[in-house]
């Protein structure tokens, strides 16, 4: 069936209201998940502006605006990379409105969550673990890495991966539908800067589904340019380091990515006047993607994708 993407939030700091968040379900079902919630109701107002949310039938008696039923009835889950502000302020702010959902995340990230965000003090429990009183509106869902989960009320299957975030444990999550697959990662610094072989072991997992054609695009970082030496990248990624572990990915495969379409996801603002990230990322990116040949995509607020 493919993916039907829908861009929440887009870039990975300094400007609120518009912070990684991406709205995603199976072509022609509209149960969706959010994978990340930096960016949630501004990134649905947006959305419904560009006319991304037109085929969301209303019915007749909808009480909510079109931003609010999408949110009330279109979106299922919850998928979250890590806790970090710029991942889940979103689903803060909108908790008071929101439908009861599940948040599916590793251990690691539901403890942060659970005692440091949803904890009483810095907002009110809206989870059904952690500090009393719990209004269990949300349902946290502990995923194992590498074991495949059926998201419930969705078509869609997930498999988390842990990342390695600076000092901090991300998440990839690989999503499925049917036979279709596609990969989101949250933060994440390549192997060899974080001298670690987490992104080896999701390109060796996902090299069979390349193989057979069956991985329909990726959603993955690339926070600063290159300028940004290797000391300050805290966990991310630059456009060298993003097209080294994509060809990592394409030796794991044995197979060609050409033509494969990635999200270039994260970008980090800049407050310069000289150099923005936006116009500097894509073209380094550019020049170093003449053999492998991939589709970078440089998201907007309020697009949609649809990955076939
Ligand atoms: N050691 C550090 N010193 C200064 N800034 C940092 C450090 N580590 C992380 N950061 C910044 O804090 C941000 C937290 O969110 P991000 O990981 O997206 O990006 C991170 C950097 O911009």
């Amino acid at each position: 069936a493919g993916f039907d993407i829908t861009v929440l939030g887009a870039r990975g700091g300094l400007e609120d209201g518009n912070l990684s968040a991406y709205m995603i379900h199976p072509i022609g079902d509209p149960r969706a998940i959010l994978c990340d919630a930096g960016t949630v109701l501004h990134g649905l107002q947006v959305a419904d502006q560009r006319g991304a949310l037109d085929d969301t039938r209303l019915p007749a008696d909808a009480t909510e605006t079109r931003p609010g039923f999408v949110l009330h009835h279109g979106i299922a889950a919850y998928l979250i990379s890590h806790a970090h502000l710029d991942h889940v302020a979103g689903l803060v702010l909108v908790s008071p409105d929101d439908s009861a959902k599940s948040i599916y995340a590793l251990p690691s990230v539901t403890t942060v969550l659970s005692r440091d965000l949803f904890n009483g003090a810095v907002w009110p429990n809206n989870g059904d673990i952690g500090t009393p009183p719990r209004l269990g509106l949300y349902h946290y869902q502990d995923l194992a890495a590498g074991q495949p989960v059926t998201l419930a009320h969705t078509g869609l299957r997930v498999t988390a991966f842990p990342l390695s975030h600076g000092s901090v444990e991300s998440t990839a999550f690989l999503l499925q539908s049917g036979t279709d697959a596609m990969l989101y990662f949250g933060d994440t610094g390549a192997d060899a800067v974080e001298h670690g072989t987490r992104l080896q072991a999701i390109w060796q997992a996902v090299a069979p589904l390349v193989r057979a054609h069956r991985l329909r695009g990726i959603v993955i970082e690339c926070s600063y340019d290159d300028t940004r030496p290797d000391s300050q990248l805290w966990g991310h990624l630059s456009p060298r380091w993003l097209l080294r572990e994509l060809t990592a990915l394409q030796d794991a495969a044995h197979t060609p990515l050409r033509g494969m379409p990635v999200l270039v996801a994260h970008i980090k603002p800049s407050l310069r006047r000289d150099a923005d990230p936006l116009s500097v990322i894509p073209a380094e990116l550019r020049e170093g993607n003449r053999d492998l040949g991939v589709n970078f995509i440089v998201p907007e607020q309020g697009m949609r994708l649809q990955w076939r």
